[in-house]
C-alpha cells in the first residue's frame, strides 16, 4: 500500500529533510506541501531556500505550495508530517486532526499532553495506542502523534537500555548542540564562530520532562512517567549537525561499564524501513563518538555511545545523534512507518 502524504512547513529546514527522506521512500507518495502565506501559490523551487546537498527532487520542485489549512490539502492524503513553528503547530495541528487527518509532528507543542503519544518507536512503540484514548477524549477521526526534541532523542535510547538492565534513578546531562538545531537563521555566524553559548531556550526543561514520559509505562489508559530525577544543561557549539551529550546515569542496581556496554549493544532496533540495523553503536575508543565522524551512521538514524565508565555520580557515557535526521525528520518518518505497521493508516 502506498501512503499519500502532506508536509506542513515543507519549505523549512526540517521540511527539506522530510522531503529528502520521503521522496525516495516507495511506501510514501508526496501529495501536498504547505508553508506560510508568503510561499502559497509559488512552486516549491521558488518558495524554498533549498540547503540540502542534493538537488530538489524534480516532481517536488514544480509542486505548488498550498496554505497550511485542512481545506487546502486533498482529502485523499492519509498522513500529514508537520514541522511548523510550535506556535503555528499549536493552532493548526488540532484542526487537521479534527478534519480526519493523522498527523506525525516534530514540533514541540502538545508533547507533554496526557493523551498525545510521544514516541521513539524502538523505545516505546506501545505508547502509540494512546491514540485510542485521544480519539475518545477529543472525538477526532484523525490523530496527533509527536516525536521528541532532538537532544532528548539522542540520550533516551541508551537510557532505555540502562533502565532495562539496572533501573534508572538519577540522570544528569550536558549537551553540545549543533547550530542546525536552531534553524537556518537561528544563530548568527558572529555569535557562534569561535564561541560556545551556554543557553538554549526551554531546551533543559524539554529534556527533563520528555525523557520521563518516553521512559514511562503505558497501562492502556495513561502513561505513568518514569520517576527518575533528570537534570540537563544545554550548550550550543559551532558544529553544523550532530548533538553530542555527556550523560551521568545513577542506577538502582550495580552495573559495571562492560555490562552496560553489553546492554547498550544488545538493545534491539526494529524492522521499520527507516530503523537502522544497529540502534546503538558502542565505541571502544575514548575519543568517540564525534559529530563530524559519526553523525551519519545508520543513514543518520543510529545513536552512538562511547566513554562508558564508572564515576562517583554513576555510569558516565557520551552519546551522539544526527539532530535533523534521527532527532527530527527521520524521527517523524519513523513514527509514520510505525503508524502504518500498527494499522492506524
Ligand atoms: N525534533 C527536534 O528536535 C527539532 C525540531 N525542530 C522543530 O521543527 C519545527 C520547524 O523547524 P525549522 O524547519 O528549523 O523551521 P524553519 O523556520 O526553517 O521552517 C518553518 C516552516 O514553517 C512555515 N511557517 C512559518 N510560519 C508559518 C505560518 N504562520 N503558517 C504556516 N506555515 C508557516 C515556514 O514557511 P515559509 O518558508 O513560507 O516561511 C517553513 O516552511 C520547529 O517547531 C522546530 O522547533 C527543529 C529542529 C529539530
Ligand atoms: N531546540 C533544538 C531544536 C528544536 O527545535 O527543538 P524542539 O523540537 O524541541 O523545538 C536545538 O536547538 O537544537
Amino acid at each position: 500500500m502506498t501512503v499519500s502524504v502532506g508536509i506542513l512547513g515543507a519549505t523549512g529546514a526540517v521540511g527539506q529533510r522530510l522531503i529528502q527522506l520521503i521522496d525516495p521512500n516507495p511506501d510514501f507518495e508526496i501529495e501536498a506541501l504547505t508553508a506560510s502565506e508568503s510561499s502559497v501559490g509559488k512552486s516549491y523551487r521558488e518558495a524554498s531556500k533549498w540547503r540540502i546537498d542534493m538537488p530538489i527532487p524534480d516532481d517536488v520542485a514544480e509542486t505548488e505550495v498550498v496554505a497550511t489549512e485542512p481545506d487546502a490539502v486533498p482529502d485523499d492524503v492519509d498522513l500529514i508530517f508537520s514541522s511548523l513553528p510550535s506556535s503555528v503547530g499549536e493552532a493548526v495541528e488540532p484542526e487537521f486532526c479534527e478534519a480526519g487527518y493523522v498527523v506525525s509532528s516534530n514540533s514541540s507543542n502538545a508533547r507533554a499532553d496526557d493523551d498525545v503519544p510521544l514516541v521513539i518507536p524502538e523505545v516505546n512503540a506501545d505508547h502509540m495506542d494512546l491514540i485510542e484514548v485521544q480519539r475518545d477524549e477529543r472525538g477526532w477521526d484523525g490523530a496527533l502523534i509527536k516525536n521528541p526534541n532532538c537532544s532528548t532523542i539522542t540520550m533516551v535510547p541508551p537510557l532505555a537500555a540502562l533502565d532495562e538492565a539496572a533501573g534508572l534513578e538519577r540522570i544528569e546531562v550536558a549537551t553540545l548542540q549543533a547550530v542546525s538545531g536552531a534553524g537556518y537563521s537561528g544563530v548568527s555566524s558572529m555569535e557562534i564562530i569561535d564561541n560556545a553559548i551556554p543557553h538554549i531556550g526551554k531546551e533543559e526543561k524539554k529534556m527533563e520532562t520528555e525523557s520521563r514520559k518516553l521512559l514511562g509505562e503505558f497501562d492502556g489508559a495513561e502513561v505513568h512517567w518514569h520517576d527518575a530525577d533528570v537534570a540537563a544543561s544545554c550548550n550550543r557549539i559551532p558544529t553544523i549537525d550532530g548533538h553530542l551529550e555527556n550523560v551521568w546515569a545513577d542506577t538502582a542496581e550495580d552495573l559495571s561499564p562492560s555490562a552496560a556496554e553489553e546492554a547498550l549493544e544488545a538493545y534491539p532496533s526494529l524492522d521499520l524501513p527507516s530503523s537502522p540495523d544497529q540502534l546503538i553503536e558502542v565505541f571502544d575508543e575514548p575519543d568517540r563518538p564525534q559529530p563530524r565522524m559519526d553523525r551519519n551512521l545508520g543513514d543518520g538514524m543510529t545513536v552512538s555511545v562511547g566513554g562508558v565508565q564508572e564515576t562517583t555520580h554513576g555510569l558516565q557515557f557520551n552519546c551522539l545523534a544526527h539532530n535533523t535526521l534521527r532527532g527530527a525528520a527521520g524521527a517523524s518518518v519513523l513514527n509514520g512507518e510505525l503508524l502504518v505497521e500498527s494499522g492506524y493508516l
